[in-house]
C-alpha cells in the first residue's frame, strides 16, 4: 500500500467523526446566526449530494431546500437528481433556466461572440443568481459544494459555483468526497459517473484540467505527482490564485 492509499484507509477510519464535525458545523453557521436553513444547488453530482446530505442530517428536511436547475442539461443528471432526493430524503424543486440563459446569451451575444465556456459560466452564474434568490426569501444561506482538490486548481466558476455563504465540504478532496458518499447512502449511479460541470457537450473534468483527480489528490494528499500532472496543477494553482483572495481594493 502506497502513502496515498493509506492516507485515505486512515480517513475511513475516522470518517463518522468527520460527518459529525461537518454536520456540527452547518448546525452551528444556521441556527448559532438564527436563520431558517439552507438552499444548496443539486447538478446530479457527487459534490452536491454529499453537501445536501450533510445539509439534511445537521437541519432536517424541513429546512433545507435542493434546488435542480437545468439549462439543456444532459437527462442523466435530472433522473440523477431525482434519485438522491429519493435516497437522503432532500426537498427538491426543479427552477429551469434554459429560458433566461438562451436571453441572456442572445442579448450579450449582440455586443461580442461567446465561446462555449463563456457560455458555460453565464449557465453558472444563473444558478447563483436563483440560488440567492431563494435564500433571500426565506431568510436561509446558500451552501457551496467546491471540493478542496477544485478550489485548489480554481476549478469553479467566479461568481457562480464559487460564490455561496458557507462551504461544508471545502477541506474534502474530491476522493474524501467518495469515500464520505458511500457512508451517506449517495445513489450508485452518482458514485460512478465521471464528474463533469455538464456547461457544455461532453464536457469532463479530467479531461479539461489535463490531468486526474488521482494526480491532483495525490499531490495534495502527499505531495507527490508525476512531473507533467504537477507543473499543469501548480499553473492552474497560480493563475486562480485571485478566486481564493479578496478583492483587490485601493
Ligand atoms: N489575476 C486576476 N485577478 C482578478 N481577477 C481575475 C484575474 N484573472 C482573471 N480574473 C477574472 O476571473 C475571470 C475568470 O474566472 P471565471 O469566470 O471563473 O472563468 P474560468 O476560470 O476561465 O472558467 C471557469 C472554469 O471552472 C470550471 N467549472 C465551472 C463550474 C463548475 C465546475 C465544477 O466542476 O464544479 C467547473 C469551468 O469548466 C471552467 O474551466 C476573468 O474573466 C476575470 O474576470
Ligand atoms: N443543473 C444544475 N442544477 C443545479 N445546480 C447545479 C447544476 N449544475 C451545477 N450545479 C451547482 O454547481 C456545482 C458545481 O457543478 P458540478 O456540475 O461540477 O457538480 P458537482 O456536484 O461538483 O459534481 P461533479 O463535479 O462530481 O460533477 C454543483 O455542485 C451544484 O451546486
Amino acid at each position: 500500500m502506497d502513502k496515498f492509499e493509506e492516507y485515505l484507509l486512515q480517513y475511513e477510519e475516522r470518517l463518522e467523526e468527520d460527518i459529525a464535525k461537518r454536520v456540527a458545523f452547518i448546525r452551528e453557521q444556521v441556527d448559532g446566526q438564527k436563520l431558517g436553513g439552507a438552499v444548496v444547488g443539486i447538478s446530479g453530482g457527487i459534490d452536491s449530494a454529499v453537501t445536501a446530505a450533510l445539509c439534511v442530517r445537521a437541519l432536517g428536511k424541513e429546512r433545507v431546500i435542493g434546488v435542480w436547475m437545468p439549462a439543456y442539461s444532459q437527462a442523466v443528471h435530472a433522473e440523477d437528481s431525482r434519485k438522491l432526493a429519493e435516497a437522503i430524503d432532500l426537498n427538491l424543486v426543479t427552477v429551469d433556466l434554459s429560458k433566461a440563459y438562451d436571453a441572456a446569451v442572445a442579448e450579450i451575444s449582440k455586443v461580442l461572440e461567446l465561446d462555449d465556456k463563456t457560455k458555460g459560466n453565464t449557465k453558472a452564474r444563473l444558478r447563483m443568481t436563483t440560488l440567492y434568490a431563494i435564500a433571500n426569501q426565506k431568510g436561509y444561506l446558500v451552501i457551496d459544494t467546491c471540493n478542496r482538490s477544485e478550489v485548489y486548481v480554481g476549478y469553479m466558476t467566479k461568481g457562480g459555483d464559487g460564490l455561496a455563504d458557507i462551504n461544508p465540504v471545502a477541506s474534502l478532496t474530491k476522493h474524501e468526497v467518495r469515500i464520505m458518499a458511500r457512508q451517506l447512502g449517495i445513489p450508485e449511479s452518482i458514485l460512478t459517473k465521471a464528474p463533469s460541470a455538464d456547461l457544455w457537450a461532453g464536457q469532463t473534468d479530467e479531461q479539461e484540467m489535463g490531468f486526474t483527480y488521482e494526480d491532483l489528490d495525490r499531490f495534495l494528499l502527499t505531495g507527490e505527482a508525476n512531473p507533467e500532472a504537477k507543473e499543469k496543477i501548480e499553473y492552474l494553482h497560480r493563475i486562480s490564485e485571485h478566486k481564493r483572495r479578496a478583492m483587490p481594493e485601493i
